[in-house]
């Protein structure tokens, strides 16, 4: 008999019932609320006269409406500018305390974007069912967690009865095996699958990442590739539990001590696919092959080389394809056949629950330090994803060599990953950005989004145009 995927473990682990017809029902132990999509969740409640069926597993943060700007931050929450995003914050606030859902708010230590703060409290751990009505939740599962997205309504059915009414996904295996070259990160790995596989590639699976490059990849590294699932189309991402995964959460604020967490680490320590586990479909890559990415187009899977060049339309015989770039190449006022290190920079954008994490954020100062921004280059906001972030980065002395650059630092939040608040891209301009998605719009209207790693991000900060940051003098 086949043995079990690790995404088989953890379906197993919390089905409560499986249904003739595919559906199924799977419990829940960790729910993360942001205000953009509880509002209507908590009404739901309020007028069906319910209540949160378990307080204790949900926890709550603002992250994508609040100002990054330290000033308008200090303010508080009364005084953010734009009406609609205060009125979302302070729902939120209002409704944590109406149901008593514990709450990191906006310039409380914990805060911070949902998938960066959750890992680091240890509100996800290994093993769990995590959901949040956000698509990037799949980032919890780069140490074992079965997560992953859910709408609204789904909100208001895990808050009000702790399972979620779902279908099992297939298992998808991406092996990547080799040692990634000296300035090939996470971010580049995730960008050369999703590149492979198109964004369609992963729909209806749950991807398991495996090989000696996730062996050897920061939990941190995790996260990022497993963020970026969504973007590859699948909605749950994983890497097998490790001895780093269990290092990781030692001491963490939300973690079990004592007795208690000698038995989680022992059955976290199972949570792998069994050797003789047979995946649907999978998908092999040469991680020493990969070189620093950079998205040219309007979708993650446009994205191509440092070295390489952007694709001409005409060389594409397929006519779907061939008018996909034509119309991506529009949008982005760039010629087809011209070299990556060519596409100019207006702004740089290093942050998102991709990369806002401290290795990120090191790595970016890595690149800084000592070096100053292009005279063309209008803004780079440097945002850290959490308070804890935040606190560790200045502790390191890394604000200072982002300020000296040149470089703004800013308060936690989504920031301009996408456009809800006021960090946003002028009509035409473009950005590199350590974010997740390049759609049309998504940085702000007529924006133009370059998805690279948070060094690349530096680099092209100092050039002034994209550029090889393994080439930097
Ligand atoms: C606002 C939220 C629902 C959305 C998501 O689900 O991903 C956002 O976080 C995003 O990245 O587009
Ligand atoms: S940082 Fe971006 S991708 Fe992540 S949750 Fe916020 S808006 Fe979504």
């Amino acid at each position: 008999m086949a043995g079990k995927t690790l995404y088989d473990k953890l379906w197993d682990a919390h089905l409560v019932k499986q249904r003739d017809d595919g559906s199924a029902l799977i419990y829940i132990d960790r729910h993360i609320l942001h205000e953009v999509t509880s509002p209507q969740a908590f009404e739901g409640l309020r007028i069906a006269g319910r209540k949160p069926w378990r307080l204790d597993v949900n926890v709550a943060t603002p992250d994508h409406n609040i100002s990054t700007d330290p000033v308008e931050r200090a303010a508080g929450v009364d005084a953010i500018p734009d009406e609609t995003s205060r009125i979302q914050v302070k729902t939120l606030d209002e409704n944590c305390e109406y149901f008593g859902i514990r709450e990191f708010k906006m310039n409380e230590m914990g805060q911070g974007i949902v998938h960066v703060m959750g890992p680091e409290l240890g509100a996800s751990l290994p093993g769990m069912t995590v959901v949040c009505g956000d698509s990037h939740t799949a980032t919890h599962g780069a140490f074992a967690c079965l997560a992953h997205g859910i709408g609204t309504s789904e909100v208001e059915h895990v808050l009000a009865t702790q399972c979620l009414v779902t279908k099992k996904m297939k298992n998808m295996l991406i092996r990547v095996d080799g040692t990634l070259g000296p300035g090939v990160t996470a971010k580049d790995v995730v960008l050369a699958i999703i590149g492979k596989i198109g964004t369609a590639g992963g729909t209806g699976y749950a991807i398991e990442f495996a090989g000696q490059v996730f062996r050897e990849m920061s939990i941190e590294g995790r996260m990022t590739v497993c963020n970026m699932a969504i973007e590859a189309g699948a909605r749950v991402g994983m890497v097998a539990v490790d001895e780093k995964t269990i290092e990781y959460f030692k001491g963490r604020r939300f973690a079990p001590t004592g007795e208690l967490w000698d038995q989680a680490a022992a059955y976290w320590r199972t949570l792998h696919s069994d050797d003789n586990a047979e995946f649907d479909t999978v998908v092999e890559l040469d991680g020493s092959a990969i070189e620093p990415q950079v998205s040219w187009g309007t979708s993650p899977e446009m994205v191509a080389p440092v070295s390489g060049t952007i694709p001409s339309p005409e060389n594409e015989s397929d006519p779907v394809k061939r008018q996909g770039i034509e119309r991506a190449l529009k949008y982005m006022g760039l010629q087809g056949g011209s070299a990556i290190s060519d596409i100019p920079v207006d702004r740089v954008f290093i942050g998102s629950c991709t990369n806002s994490r401290i290795e990120d954020l090191r790595a970016a100062a890595d690149v800084a330090r000592g070096r100053k921004v292009a005279s063309t280059v209008k803004q780079v906001l440097v945002v850290p994803g959490s308070q804890m972030v935040k606190a560790q980065a200045e502790s390191e002395g890394l604000d200072k060599i982002f300020i000296e650059a040149g470089m703004d630092w800013r308060e936690p939040g989504c920031s301009m990953c996408l456009a809800m608040n006021a960090d946003r891209l002028g009509a035409g301009e473009h950005c590199a950005s350590t974010s997740n998605r390049n759609f049309e719009g998504r940085q702000g209207n007529g924006g133009r989004t370059h998805l690279v790693s948070p060094a690349m991000a530096a680099a092209a900060a100092i050039a002034g145009h994209i550029t090889d940051v393994r080439a930097l003098d």
